[in-house]
């Protein structure tokens, strides 16, 4: 190691609206929390981070509010955010000496300000180096295809905010597709249902815990029944109800359908030498949705096309955000070029 080193410190980070995710070059992933933040509504001082903060969600008081800063995939709140951002590389390099190379993967469809934004953030976290990377680029880099071919490949990250299609040959991404709806989309469709047919109002954390316990985007083996607690809309007193996977699976689906016609789009506007290629190889899902119940093979259905979920779809991006980190000089022309104007 040489005195360099020492002082300073690789990182990657996914940033992402569900999740963050955090890499140090040679020790691995090091932080996977969810991106959330409780601060003093009179000071704006964080009081807890992550895991911590998601606990006291819906359970706020007058003094406390627990925020996602991240919404759609991009910085909503850019104070919590950058609060945030600092926090948690903060937590993963307590030597505030150590100076910073940084890697963040940011959706594709991000405008230039929100591109900003998230260096901005970086920067003021200590980094003297920031290079963004699109999701779905770095999702591809992590399941370990070979960017840099000449064949074409498809990727399909579905994180909480935003859905990304995108077709990746000879390390340029060549066509995509980011759509603002995927998990916390499925949250509030599921959270809508409720309120409509069982008069009944419940938590973001109960419905989520529905979508991944009992949800799916194609008919079960076994359809099963759940109890959901909550509040009723009417008398106001905590009511429980009884419901089927398949009522869940209907109510997704109005979500699942946009994501499918997006993907369709994309394939639309595809060069068919890379049709070609993306029906020999098949389409990779990453990102949590891609481990809906059943997703896969609706996609598949509706696309004729193979479909593979990527092992350990949450880590995905920050495995190839990660990957070019270690990699830099080999990567660097995955990176998001800066506007120079
Ligand atoms: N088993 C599951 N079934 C369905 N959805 C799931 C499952 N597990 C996780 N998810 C969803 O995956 C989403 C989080 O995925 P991920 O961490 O990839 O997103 P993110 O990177 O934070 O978001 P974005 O890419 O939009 O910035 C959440 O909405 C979560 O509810």
């Amino acid at each position: 190691m040489g005195l360099f080193d020492f002082f300073s410190t690789d990182i990657a980070i996914d940033l992402g609206t569900a999740n963050t995710l955090i890499y140090i070059k040679g020790k691995g992933i090091v932080l996977n929390e969810p991106s959330i933040v409780a601060f003093d509504r009179n000071t704006k001082s964080i009081i807890e981070l992550g895991n911590k903060a998601k606990e006291m969600q819906g359970r706020e008081h007058r003094d406390i509010r627990v925020t996602r800063p991240m919404r759609d995939g991009v910085i909503a709140d850019f104070e919590i955010a950058e609060g945030m951002i600092r926090a948690f590389i903060k937590k993963v390099t307590p030597n505030t000496f150590q100076s910073k190379r940084i890697v963040i993967a940011v959706p594709s469809g991000v405008t230039e300000v929100e591109k900003r934004a998230v260096r901005d953030a970086a920067e003021h976290a200590g980094a003297k180096e920031v290079h963004l990377i699109a999701e779905p680029m770095a999702a591809a880099i992590g399941i370990g295809i070979d960017v840099e071919a000449a064949v074409g490949n498809m990727i399909i990250d579905i994180g909480g905010g935003t859905t990304e299609i995108a077709v990746i040959a000879l390390a340029g991404i060549v066509n995509e597709e980011s759509v603002r709806i995927a998990g916390d989309e499925m949250n509030n469709a599921i959270t809508q249902f409720f309120k409509k047919n069982y008069n009944l109002l419940i938590g973001e954390r109960t419905a989520e815990a529905i979508k991944c316990e009992v949800g799916s985007a194609v008919p079960l083996k076994e359809e099963v029944t759940i109890q959901v607690k909550g509040r009723d809309l009417v008398g106001g007193v905590p009511k429980t109800a009884e419901i089927s996977s398949v009522e869940i699976r209907e109510a997704l689906n109005e979500n699942i359908i946009q994501i499918v016609e997006a993907v369709k789009r994309t394939l639309e506007r595809t060069p068919p030498e890379l049709s070609a290629d993306i029906l020999d190889r098949g389409v990779m899902l990453s990102g949590g949705g891609a481990l809906l119940k059943g997703l896969d093979e609706r996609i598949r259905m509706e696309t004729n096309l193979p479909v593979h979920v990527s092992e350990d779809p949450l880590t995905a991006v920050v495995r190839g955000a990660g990957r070019a980190i270690e990699n830099i000089n080999k990567y660097s022309k995955v990176f998001i070029r800066k506007r120079t104007y």
